[in-house]
């Protein structure tokens, strides 16, 4: 291995009780909103091709008029209660807000900027008011920060003169000041959503990120942050230069997910994902393939079933309202949510071998497995093949047990006669280790 200053400083996963928590919540929603809910991807008429919170780098969008959005920002429709409620009907456990998005504009009153909420219209603070409704409905909330931040003079996305490497040294203690900041105002936030972290402006620093994040963790004990926050002293970011993960999670997944269990190499994990193709922030008209529920609770479940948790994307409205279809969405989840949400909330990878038909995900540290059916298979036999020195005990779907047919050693079929179902279908297995000792019940079923 290359010996290292500011690489992983743990192996392995975090083990304490605050990690454990964001671990169990499994499933989060993502809120992006600024002034580029203004124009939702669209300007005099034309429409941008981008993802609509990068509308200010379109040609078609001078900067000046884009930074003088602010000026119209004024959410009158907001109402964190509603907001929080509907997260909370979703079945979401913790939710991520942009507190600033690369185009700068603070959804805070920041004493570090002038181009916040307090200069729009609106004035008042976005973010407490949310912080505060979210935690009264038991949803952890964590805060997305942009380090690149076009709106700054002193941001350079890369360093050429001596004067670059000053105003790179101003920018550096903006940010550190601003994260503070938000840690001293909303001191029941869980961690930080780092992104923008690409530039050569800041992964040319490792020690910087370094002492960044230890600085955080010191004044803000226990706070979970990504892996995009570092680079180590190579420039290396997510892995360092030994392949070990930086930061408390792998936070590589947008927008697509890990197929296996080994292609998230023992590490916790966290994806992000939008409804759209690829718009965060609000867009006037969503073209391409819009998921649906079932989409997206399949990507929920398999993310669960792979060790990682979910987070999907909503972009409110200029007025602080959501869009119909992103409340039907919510809605829709929710109602599949709240009858199987004990499969997926403390789920972890079961262990099991993959079958067609969907996912299994163990409730973390217990003997009891959930089969998440998504596909199923025309005979209406779910194959089940028992790990090695592992027992099935009982097979149950909605409380009715269920009696499966031994087909081999060890493997079963669960019959699902003439089931069929337009929401996955969850199945219970209560599974004890150890050869099957005693015949069950359901070993006579020849
Ligand atoms: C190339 C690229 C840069 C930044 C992004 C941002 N990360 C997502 C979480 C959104 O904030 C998006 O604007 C996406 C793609």
């Amino acid at each position: 291995t290359i010996a290292l200053q500011h690489g992983a400083h743990r192996i392995g996963v975090r083990t304490d009780a605050d990690m454990a928590r964001w671990r169990s919540l499994r499933f989060g929603q993502f809120i992006h909103w600024g002034v580029y809910a203004i124009p939702g991807g669209e300007w005099k008429g034309k429409t941008y091709n981008g993802a609509a919170e990068w509308i200010r780098s379109w040609k078609e969008l001078p900067h000046e008029e884009y930074d003088n959005l602010y000026r119209q920002f004024n959410p009158v429709n907001f109402d964190a209660q509603q907001w929080a409620s509907q997260a909370k009907e979703m079945g979401a456990k913790y939710m991520i807000i942009t507190t600033k998005h690369h185009d700068g504009f603070c959804l805070w009153p920041s004493k570090y900027s002038k181009y916040t909420i307090a200069a729009s219209p609106y004035k008042k603070d976005l973010l407490g008011p949310m912080v505060a409704a979210y935690n009264k409905a038991g949803i952890d909330v964590y805060l997305y920060f942009s380090i690149i931040d076009w709106s700054h003079p002193d941001y350079r996305a890369s360093l050429k003169t001596a004067a670059d490497s000053a105003a790179n040294k101003r920018f550096q203690v903006f940010v550190k000041n601003q994260l503070a900041e938000l840690l001293q105002r909303y001191p029941t936030v869980k961690g930080f959503w780092f992104d923008g972290t690409w530039d050569d402006s800041w992964k040319r620093d490792g020690a910087f990120t370094d002492e960044l994040e230890q600085y955080l963790q010191s004044i803000h004990p226990g706070l979970v942050m990504g892996s995009r926050l570092r680079a180590d002293e190579k420039g290396a970011r997510h892995f360092d230069s030994n392949g070990r993960l930086m930061g408390d999670y792998e936070q590589g997944w947008e927008r697509k997910l890990p197929e296996k269990i080994e292609d998230v190499h023992g590490n916790d994990w966290e994806a992000v994902m939008t409804v759209p193709e690829n718009q965060w922030g609000y867009n006037a008209q969503w073209a391409g393939h819009i998921k649906t529920a079932n989409e997206l609770l399949e990507m929920l479940v398999k993310s669960v079933s792979l060790n990682g948790n979910f987070v999907l994307n909503f972009g409110p409205k200029a007025d602080g309202t959501f869009r119909t279809e992103e409340q039907q969405l919510m809605t829709q989840i929710g109602q599949w949510m709240k009858i199987n949400g004990e499969a997926v909330y403390n789920g972890t990878y079961a262990g099991f071998e993959k079958q067609d038909w969907g996912y299994y995900i163990r409730k973390a540290g217990t003997d009891s497995v959930y089969m998440v059916v998504f596909n199923i298979p025309v005979s209406g036999s779910l194959r089940v093949k028992m790990p090695a020195h592992t027992s099935l005990v009982s097979v149950s779907l909605q409380q009715q047990t269920l009696t499966p047919e031994l087909i081999g050693r060890n493997e079963y079929f669960i019959h699902l006669s003439g089931k069929q179902s337009d929401t996955p279908v969850v199945i219970l297995l209560k599974t004890t280790s150890g050869e099957n000792k005693e015949k069950g019940n359901f070993e006579k079923a020849k």
